[in-house]
């Protein structure tokens, strides 16, 4: 199956019948091949796609009807957990108690949508009052159409699920292209999806490489939306392509998200919520509270006990007992942090913890958890996403400083502040250039609450109604009701 691709209900062999090696990156062994779809695949599948939305039952079916199937999803997901979880370790690397925790978020966001596509049935439609009282006027919500969902590698059935559940609660129909370094749990979807028995070419997956799959897909005539997670770069190009045919488009992408920690703070939760912030996932996770600023009387004491904490954390395969610090996705990713922190020691920062692969790993893409300290605010450690176990540290005099240098930035997808003083907290938040703000922790993320960028973080906001929005068009339905004639052309 994992050589396969699934598309119109159907798993089949890629037209050009390629493959790609999906490697465990706590050996560096290669799992299994995984297809490597092509255009013409792409193609095969966004046909299907169509036709299950212009002709098919989907998009007709009550709200209460797709919900039936998104609670069966979510029952398939759940009755595998260990398995998936376990899957997502050995493609991803991470730690198995965050993976049964992505499971188990992915569940708990088809089941989400489900609620959310039941109401449906009752608030698709919304009257409008008009001031021409002659005329009544409805907003009605109708499935957007054909998706193309392109997914990243850092939480592979997680991501995939925040794009597939409203997609297919809201009526849509989509093709799903995850990213060529994790493709498992993918596909795992649409073995599920067969099991529930989801009209044929209502869910499409297509694996394969961000240029000889994502981009077709992106460039796709019949594809009516976008729904994109990724890098900036690769983001840019996806807005570029849907620009030909002024797609429907939203992007979530990367972040240089910061932590504003101030001096009434405890120093041990400073420390925990610092380390949540940047180690959990090894660091690769978009909201990653990356820049860390710390006011001045406390900056000594917190960045002493955050490199030893740094230093304890356990790392080893994400199977093991204990793991806390898996290996970094892939050996490019992994060449990439190292360089990173290798530029920044040759543009003067300080290495306090870490900086290196750990003593004793023979193979596997291992870094250990790293602290720099005295970088340039314009140093490109700073100020460019590192996607690994990697946090700068910085110390700042007073509050207005700290917003300054929290919102100087390219990026505006999360930031975090910490104090004892809620109002200023809550003064803070609302000063951050960022659409996702923690206050007293950093990471936590529920379904419910929407999830999006400022700035080049990106467009749109998924989960909660808003994720639902990303996959409904608006129709005004404007009806004149008045007995009497209109009269402009015509007056008698
Ligand atoms: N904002 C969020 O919610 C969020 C969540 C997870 C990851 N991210 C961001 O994702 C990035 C890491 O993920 P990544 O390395 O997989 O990103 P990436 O941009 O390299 O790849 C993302 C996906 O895009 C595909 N792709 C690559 N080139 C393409 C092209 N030209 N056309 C269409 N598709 C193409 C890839 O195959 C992959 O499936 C980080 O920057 C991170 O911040 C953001
Ligand atoms: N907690 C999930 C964060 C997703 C972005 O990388
Ligand atoms: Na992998």
């Amino acid at each position: 199956m994992q050589d396969k691709l699934f598309i119109d209900g159907k798993w089949e062999k890629p037209r050009k019948g390629g493959t790609i090696d999906v490697i465990n990156p706590a050996k560096e062994e290669v799992i299994c091949k995984a297809a490597a779809g092509t255009s013409n695949d792409i193609d095969h599948a966004v046909k299907a796609a169509r036709i299950a939305f212009d002709s098919g039952p989907w998009p007709k079916l009550t709200g209460a009807e797709r919900a039936r199937y998104l609670r069966a999803i979510a029952g398939k997901i759940d009755e595998r957990r260990h398995a998936l979880a376990r899957l997502e370790v050995t493609d991803n690397g991470k730690p198995l108690p965050e993976a049964l925790w992505d499971i188990d978020d992915a569940a708990a966001c088809f089941n989400y949508y489900a609620g959310l596509a039941e109401e449906l049935d009752n608030n698709a439609e919304e009257p409008i009052a008009v001031a021409d009282t002659r005329f009544s006027s409805k907003a009605v919500r109708e499935p957007l159409g054909v998706v193309g969902a392109i997914t990243p590698w850092n939480y592979p059935l997680l991501m995939a699920a925040w794009k597939v559940a409203p997609a297919l609660a809201a009526g849509c129909t989509l093709v799903l292209k995850p990213s060529e370094l994790t493709p498992l749990t993918a596909l795992e979807l649409g073995r599920i999806a067969e099991e529930v028995d989801l009209p044929p070419g209502v869910l499409n997956i297509v694996t394969g490489t961000g240029p000889d799959a994502g981009e077709p897909l992106t460039e796709h005539p019949l594809v009516d939306k976008l729904a994109f997670t990724g890098s900036v770069p690769t983001g840019r190009k996806v807005m570029m392509a849907g620009a030909q045919d002024i797609k429907n488009i939203s992007l979530e992408l990367g972040g240089k998200s910061p932590f504003v920690v101030f001096a009434d703070s405890d120093i041990g939760k400073a420390v925990e919520w610092i380390m949540f912030g940047i180690f959990w996932n090894q660091g690769q996770v978009c909201s990653a509270t990356s820049r860390v600023l710390i006011e001045e009387p406390i900056y000594d004491a917190v960045l002493k006990r955050l490199t030893e904490e740094a230093a304890k954390i356990k790392i080893g395969n994400g199977l093991d007992e204990g793991t806390l610090l898996g290996p970094i996705v892939s050996k490019g990713q992994y060449d990439k942090i190292l360089g990173t922190i290798e530029r920044a020691r040759q543009d003067g920062a300080t290495v306090a913890a870490g900086g290196g692969r750990p003593a004793g790993f023979d193979s596997g893409y291992f870094i250990e958890p790293t602290v720099l300290t005295d970088m340039a605010e314009d140093s490109f450690v700073w100020r460019e996403e590192i996607f690994g176990p990697v946090v700068c540290v910085m110390p700042f005099s007073d509050e207005q400083e700290a917003i300054r240098l929290a919102n100087d930035s390219r990026f505006g997808l999360a930031a975090a502040v910490m104090s004892e003083d809620r109002t200023r907290c809550e003064r803070v938040a609302r000063a951050f250039r960022a659409g996702i703000v923690w206050i007293n922790c950093s990471q936590p993320t529920f379904t419910e609450a929407p999830w999006g960028g400022y700035k080049q973080s990106g467009i749109g906001r998924e989960l909660g109604r808003w994720g639902l929005a990303n996959y409904l068009e608006v129709k005004q339905i404007t009806s004149f009701d008045a007995d009497e004639p209109w009269g402009w052309y015509i007056k008698d």
